[in-house]
């Protein structure tokens, strides 16, 4: 019999998997899973939950929560040999990660895609010693998604970051960095880096428009300094896709990438912080296998 552990975070979103649990339970024990639950009690303890999952031999993970505690459970499995495979339920305030793999919101369709038991091979990304599965950056913008605070996410969702967007706007400064993605090398002032390994980044479906999940490879966008009338338009041009040949930005993709910096510059990954740059980015080409719905 195959043995399940889901990894839950009873405090995102709005609350709802907690509710459901006993039912999600119950219907993978129908389908044949031995399957049992880790409430996580706050920040890395999802980690740590995936690291135990590993060491007791699960064939299955499931991450249930935002994109915070699928990054959690990714941190947590990535440097293991015998990886399991990974369900997900998204049941946070963001989703950007489930939204790009296809898994749509109800938990229990999301359960059904994990049942069915398709599974594709995806990259994450590595920066330093730390894992994200779908977007690295840094500059003063990407701070704000983790300036939000969690309780207005719960209320608002997706709204308490245009919100947070339009207040911190005028304090946005410039940043100097020097990038060098797959031997080429850019040297000046940026508004923000990302590095995308899917094309659903914090609601912007077009950001990066020829990600793909699964090619080793990550898409790199650097805006370039900008002033705030500049900004709004391209952030405007980027909701369709229309940003990838404006002067001001460099879109193109790599494997590896380093960033320097010279004044202190946050690391965000997958919208929370990662600490500080410098960092050297690596594609690790299909690392993790994904339930994901069958095309
Ligand atoms: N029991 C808990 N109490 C408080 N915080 C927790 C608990 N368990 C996990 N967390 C923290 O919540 C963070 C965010 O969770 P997650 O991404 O799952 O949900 P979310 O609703 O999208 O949250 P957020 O909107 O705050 O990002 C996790 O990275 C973790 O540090």
């Amino acid at each position: 019999m195959k043995r399940a552990r889901i990894i839950y975070n009873p405090t995102s979103g709005r609350e709802g998997f907690k509710k459901e649990l006993p039912e999600v339970l119950r219907r993978l024990e129908e389908a044949g899973f031995e399957a049992s639950a880790h409430a996580t009690t706050g920040e890395g303890d999802a980690a740590k939950a995936a690291e135990v999952a590993v060491e007791r031999q699960f064939d299955v993970v499931i991450a249930a929560g935002g994109d915070g505690t699928i990054n959690e459970v990714i941190n947590g499995l990535a440097e293991k040999p015998n990886r399991p495979k990974l369900g997900v339920i998204p049941a946070g305030t963001t989703n950007d990660f489930a939204r790009a793999i296809r898994v749509s919101k109800g938990i229990h369709k999301a359960l059904d895609v994990i049942i069915a038991g398709h599974t594709r091979a995806l990259d994450i990304g590595r920066v330093n010693n730390q894992y994200f599965i779908n977007i690295a950056g840094g500059g003063k913008l990407t701070e704000l998604t983790y300036e939000v605070p969690s309780k207005l996410k719960t209320m608002l969702g997706q709204l308490a970051y245009y919100l947070k967007g339009i207040e911190m706007l005028p304090s946005i400064r410039p940043t100097y960095v020097e990038i060098e993605y797959d031997g080429t090398l850019f040297k000046g002032d940026i508004m923000l880096f990302l590095l995308s390994n899917s094309n659903s980044v914090g609601g912007f479906e077009k950001l990066a428009p020829a990600a793909r999940m699964d090619d080793g490879l990550f898409d790199l966008i650097i805006l370039k300094k900008t002033n705030i009338a500049e900004f709004v338009r391209l952030a405007s041009h980027a909701l369709r896709g229309q940003h990838i040949h404006d002067k001001q930005v460099i879109y193109t993709q790599a494997n590896q990438v380093k960033v320097y910096t010279e004044e202190k510059m946050q690391l965000n990954l997958d919208g929370e912080y990662g600490g500080l740059l410098p960092g050297e980015f690596v594609n690790l080409h299909k690392h993790i296998e994904f339930f994901v719905p069958e095309e």
